[in-house]
Parts: structure tokens; C-alpha cells; sequence
């Protein structure tokens, strides 16, 4: 090969050198010499009237047109004498007798090839003269298949590095774990041309090679020993390795061939290290189609595995995440409990199980401080959305101007306050639970566009025009009879349809019986955890002066007595003394609080609260007040059970 100053200088003809600058030029503006190259040397040639002009090049025992010029299509390779092509090789250049002649093109790296013409017989006599042209033109197409292979391997590099990121892209996107590891057999099959590729990942433990995927093999999977083979000797040894069927036998363990009915023939397997360098298995290539595996095919597989042992790696850290999430969720799930074992709880329970694994609307109802919040977290945690948001609404704590921005959004200058775009709780609880506390204190128009957004399931924010698609499940609560507001056209009839597809309805506290006691203790073990004391424990009596309280503010009252209570009572002992029940405001009006109650209730309530308070003033003492109330000690004990109150001996 001639080095680049020769070109101009020397030995070349001027037309050659003319024409290589012609050449040279397309070559550097990027246009393909396939089609242009002879007809460019025909002119050259032309006042030796050529016949046909190609440049031929062996292929294994054969000869065969050079692939990356286009020759006409009449050309027949049988035509040139094989002495001719064999000379040209030996002496540079030939003028044979035949017509044909032919100069060598001389290459390091490449199969042997030979610039060939054919002369009408008249211009045999001009070969002397023919023989500087003809060098010159040897050299240049050298030049030129030289220029044209660094190209092709160059576009043959970028093809692969853009083959392996998209491959590596796809691979860190993928979520199943079986499914990656079929991806990346099958790109390594297709890239190394081969038949079969598996991916052994270390099993430490048990001292296996736990290969994937295993077609033929139950389960899909492929145990061998960790030390077994080639490929256990890539995993001992961290280096890559080649074997084809020159190589010993021995070396290869043919189990798995007879386990997969399959002969190996040639293998490639290369160590899988993660980005710290531990070794995670081999990835291992069998039986390239057509002939061994390349040094570049082991180049090829090295890249794949670094990018193979990245997605395997974040694969298996999203598994870990994923179970440490669930872990969490049922942890945070077994703190949110509806506590209790009165009937009415055990049957609430059973039937939120139930609507917690569906998609249902539910509508809670219950008086403040019952656990509706509580329940409606409970729901979502049992259920698929777990996790994904729990966002919470409270109707009645926002004024209704702001109901609307709250619930779908902003954009930036909707209103005067609207300095930066906000995204709603809607769009904040996609894919999760929104539950819409104190619903029934919802205005009609607030009510009016919850409505059309449940049931289009798509929101626009004020002052934007594009519909946002959601996928909220929604959870109502209420203290107020809603069906009651229904009827006085003050909550929208086809809304309380929409949110009411299941009903839970919450037992005030003083219906529950024992629970009072469970949800009790509950509390006080929270809070000595909290405060890290030991679990102080009730006294018979403290036990029932809670039993016998009202609980009007429910739940939450319990709570945040026995707070208080947790935090000072100084005694292991809790005595009804320690129990300073706070006044609620609704204890200062029974007319007030029994307004909403049928005659009945209200009656059966005001008789609980008159015997508890007779009770409470006789200092527990039956008989005093039984007196107290004008009434037969036994005659107490007959209504104390009719009103379902726990009886207390003297
Ligand atoms: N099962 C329970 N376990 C522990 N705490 C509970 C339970 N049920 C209710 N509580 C506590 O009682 C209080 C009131 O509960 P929650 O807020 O769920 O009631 P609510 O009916 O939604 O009240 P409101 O009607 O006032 O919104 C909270 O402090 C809550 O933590």
C-alpha cells in the first residue's frame, strides 16, 4: 500500500492521479464509490477500448466479484483465465495472451484481489503502455477498499453501540424478571449469531449456577455445579473464555446438553460482575451458526454483560424494594386497625375486608370521633392501591371558593392567589384513595363538579382547559344523616347514589361495650411505648367508670383521656380518680344533643346518662342509688341490663 504522498508524486500516471482526486474528494463528502468506481476507471481506460473491467477477490478456494464496488451486471468471472489472476498475484502486474490483463492490489488485511480488463485483441500491443496505468490503478482501488472497509467498520461499530443502548435501554425498563432474562438471551443470539444463549446467576448458598432460560427444562431453569464445565471455570476465574470442538472435551460438561436434548458444539461465556466488581454468574452464548466465535463476538458478549448485570442488579434491587414495601404496608396496615370485638365491629370488619380488595365506592357513616378516618385508611391499605396515596379531605374545613382549586388544581393565575400552577388532591391521589371527609357539609355546586369528575374520571384545574385522566377511588364520610339531607334537597340525590355503593356505618362508642376497654388498653400501650414506661393497668373500678361514660366525643375523647392520663398518673394503677372525664359541649345541652334522636333513643339515652350519673353520685353504691332514682335496688338491675349497662356489685 502506497502512503498518502506517493498518491500525487511519483509513479502514477497524471489521469490516475486525476482520477484519485476525483474519487478522493466523493470519498471525504461522503458519497459511495459502489456505482461510480468503473465507470470512472472506463474513462480512464478508454483509448484502450476495455472490454470488461472488474476487480476480483478470493473467497476461500474460489474467486468471487470484490462486494463493495457495483461490476456490470454482464461481467463472468469464469471468463478470466485463472493463470491470469495467479500471475498478476506473483509479478504485479500481467499482459496474457488472452486479451485479459491484470494488476495485483495489494493488501495487508484483506482476502487477495486483482484489478482485471479485458482488451480487444488489436490493443495486446499496447500492454507495456497499459502496465504503468493499470499499476497505478491497483494501487488507488487499494486505497479506495482500504477507505471503504475502515468506513464499514466504522458504521458497523456505531450500529452496534446504538444495537447494545437500545438493548440496555429496554433492559432497564423491563419489570419481569423471567422476561429480562429471555431479552437478553435473545439479543445475545441474535448479535453473536448463534443458537442459544443462557444467563447463570450465582446461587452462593447452594453452590449452583442457576441458569435461564432453560427451553426443554421443567420450570424453565438450569441447575448445575458452581464448578462444572467452562462455564464454572469463567466463574472461578473471572475471565471470558472460547471452546469450539478443536478444544479437549473434557473441558466442557455436557449435563446440561443431555438434559436440554442439545449438542454444543462452540461456546462463548463471559463473567457477569456487578457494578462492585462481586461476581453474580456467567453469561454464557452456544453454537455460533456459521463456523467459531470471533474475538469480537467475545467483545460483543463482555459488553452485554456489563449491561445484562446493571438491569439484573436494579431488577433484583426494585424485587427488594418492592417486598420492603409491602412489609411496610403491612406493618403501617396492622397499625391502622378498627379495634374492637362488639358484634357490630366483628361485622364491619368482615364486610370492609371484603370492599377493600374491590374498586367499590364506600360511604362511612358514624358521629364524630368514631374511627371513620381510621376505617378509611384501614380499607385502603387492605386493598391493591396500598401503595400508592391515602389523601384525605376535610368538605367542611374548606371554604367553598377553594373547594374546587383544592380538589382539581390550578394553573398559574387562575385567581388572585394563584401565583404558581397546583396540581389537585385528585391528581395528587392518582392511582390511590381519596377519601372526602365531612362530605355532607359539601356545598350543591361543590357537589355538582365532584360529580361530573367521578363519573367522567378526568379533571380540568381552574383556569386550565386540559382534561386530566385520573384513577382515584373515593371513600366518603359523613356524621350526618346524608339520607335525611337528600330528602330537604340539601345534598344532590344522584351524588349520594354515586358515593353510596356500600354503606359502613360506625357504632358510637357507647354501643360498643367492651370494645371501650380494648380500645383502652390500646391506647395506654401506645403511649407508655411512646414515652417508653411501663403499661400501667386499669383498676376494676376505673374499668367501669369507662364502661359506664357516654363517650360523646367518641374515640377520640377515649384517646385523649387516657393521653392525659398516660401522662400523669404517677401510679401502676389507674383508679376512677385518675379518670377526669372532660365536660363536652354537647353534655352541657341533652335537649341539644338528642335533637337528632327518635323519641325512643332519646329516651333510652337520657335514662343511661340519668342512672350513670345517679351511680357516679352515689359513689358506686347500687342501693343509694337505686334510692336515689326512686327505684327497687332490683328493679336498677332489670333496667341497668335492658339498657345494655355493665352492672356493678356493691
Ligand atoms: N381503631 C382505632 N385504633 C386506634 N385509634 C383509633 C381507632 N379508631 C379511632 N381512633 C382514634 O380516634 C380518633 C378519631 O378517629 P377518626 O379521626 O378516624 O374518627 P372520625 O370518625 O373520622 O372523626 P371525625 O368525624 O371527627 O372526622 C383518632 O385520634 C384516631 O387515631
Amino acid at each position: 500500500m502506497p502512503s498518502k504522498t506517493d498518491y500525487f508524486s511519483s509513479h502514477w500516471p497524471s489521469v490516475v492521479r486525476e482520477l484519485s482526486c476525483e474519487l478522493l474528494r466523493q470519498v471525504a463528502a461522503g458519497e459511495p464509490l459502489a456505482t461510480t468506481f468503473y465507470p470512472a476507471i472506463s474513462r480512464v481506460l478508454a483509448d484502450f477500448r476495455p472490454g470488461a473491467i472488474a476487480i476480483v477477490r478470493q473467497r476461500g478456494m474460489d474467486w468471487g466479484l470484490e462486494p463493495a464496488f457495483a461490476a456490470p451486471s454482464d461481467f463472468r468471472i469464469a471468463a478470466v483465465p485463472e493463470v491470469v489472476i495467479s500471475s498478476a498475484l506473483e509479478a504485479q502486474f500481467i499482459g496474457h495472451d488472452s486479451g485479459w490483463v491484470a494488476a495485483a492490489i495489494a493488501s495487508k488485511d484483506r482476502a487477495p484481489s486483482v484489478l482485471v480488463v479485458q482488451l480487444p485483441r488489436a490493443a495486446v500491443d499496447q500492454v507495456d503502455a497499459l502496465r504503468p496505468l493499470m499499476i497505478g490503478l491497483a494501487e488507488l482501488a487499494a486505497l479506495l477498499l482500504q477507505i471503504a472497509g475502515d468506513q464499514a467498520a466504522r458504521a458497523a461499530e456505531i450500529q452496534r453501540l446504538t444495537t447494545m443502548l437500545e438493548i440496555a435501554a429496554t433492559w432497564q425498563q423491563q419489570r419481569d424478571w423471567s422476561e429480562l432474562l429471555e431479552s437478553m438471551a435473545e439479543a445475545a443470539t441474535q448479535l453473536l449469531d448463534a443458537q442459544r444463549a443462557s444467563i447463570f446467576l450465582w446461587d452462593r448458598r447452594r453452590s449452583l449456577l442457576v441458569g435461564r432460560p432453560a427451553m426443554g427444562v421443567e420450570g424453565g431453569q438450569l441447575e448445575v455445579d458452581d464448578s462444572a464445565g467452562i462455564v464454572g471455570a469463567v466463574l472461578g476465574s473471572g475471565t471470558a473464555k472460547r471452546w469450539d470442538a478443536s478444544d479437549s472435551e473434557s473441558e466442557v460438561n455436557r449435563k446440561p446438553d443431555a438434559q436440554l436434548q442439545f449438542q454444543t458444539t462452540s461456546l462463548v461465556a463471559v463473567p457477569l460482575d456487578n457494578r462492585n466488581g462481586k461476581r453474580m454468574g456467567v453469561f454464557e452464548v452456544i453454537n455460533k451458526r456459521d463456523g467459531r466465535f470471533t474475538d469480537q463476538d467475545e467483545q460483543v458478549l463482555k459488553e452485554l454483560a456489563v449491561h445484562a448485570a446493571a438491569a439484573i442488579e436494579n431488577s433484583q434491587e426494585r424485587e427488594r424494594l418492592a417486598q420492603n414495601c409491602d412489609k411496610l404496608a403491612l406493618a403501617v396496615a396492622e397499625n391502622v386497625q378498627v379495634i374492637g370485638e362488639s358484634p357490630a365491629i366483628v361485622t364491619l370488619r368482615k364486610t370492609s375486608d371484603r370492599v377493600a380488595k374491590t374498586d367499590l365506592s364506600v360511604l362511612i357513616l358514624g358521629e364524630n370521633g368514631t374511627g371513620k378516618e381510621v376505617l378509611a385508611r384501614s380499607i385502603h391499605l387492605s386493598g391493591a392501591r396500598r401503595h400508592e396515596p391515602f389523601i384525605a379531605v376535610n368538605c367542611a374545613a374548606i371554604v367553598e371558593t377553594l373547594l374546587e382549586s383544592e380538589l382539581f388544581g390550578h394553573e398559574k393565575g387562575a385567581f388572585t392567589d394563584a401565583h404558581e400552577a397546583r396540581a389537585g388532591k385528585f391528581e395528587i391521589a392518582n392511582g390511590g384513595t381519596l377519601f372526602l371527609d365531612e362530605i355532607g357539609d359539601m356545598s350543591l355546586s361543590g357537589q355538582a363538579k365532584l360529580l361530573r369528575a367521578l363519573e367522567e374520571k378526568v379533571v380540568v384545574r381552574v383556569g386550565g382547559f386540559t382534561p386530566i385522566s385520573t384513577d382515584v377511588r373515593v371513600l366518603a364520610a359523613t356524621n350526618q344523616p346524608l339520607a335525611e339531607l337528600v330528602r330537604q334537597k340539601r345534598f344532590r340525590e344522584d351524588l349520594f347514589f354515586r358515593l353510596n355503593v356500600v354503606t359502613l356505618k360506625l357504632p358510637p362508642l357507647r354501643e360498643r361495650g367492651d370494645d371501650i376497654l380494648l380500645l383502652a388498653q390500646h391506647f395506654l400501650e401506645d403511649f407508655a411505648h411512646k414515652q417508653g414506661h411501663r403499661v400501667p393497668t386499669l383498676s376494676a373500678a376505673a374499668a367501669r367508670a369507662l364502661r359506664s361514660h357516654l363517650w360523646p366525643g367518641n374515640i377520640r375523647e377515649l384517646r385523649n383521656l387516657i393521653e392525659r392520663v398516660s401522662y400523669l398518673c404517677t401510679s401502676d394503677v389507674i383508679q376512677p380518680s385518675d379518670l377526669s372525664f372532660s365536660q363536652s359541649p354537647s353534655e352541657q345541652s341533652d335537649a341539644q344533643r338528642l335533637a337528632n334522636k327518635s323519641l325512643n333513643e332519646a329516651t333510652r339515652q337520657f335514662q343511661i346518662q340519668h342512672i350513670q350519673s345517679a351511680i357516679q353520685r352515689a359513689g358506686r353504691n347500687m342501693t343509694e342509688a337505686a334510692a336515689m332514682l326512686g327505684l327497687h335496688r332490683s328493679n336498677l338491675y332489670r333496667k341497668m341490663k335492658q339498657l345494655d349497662l355493665e352492672t356493678i356489685d356493691d
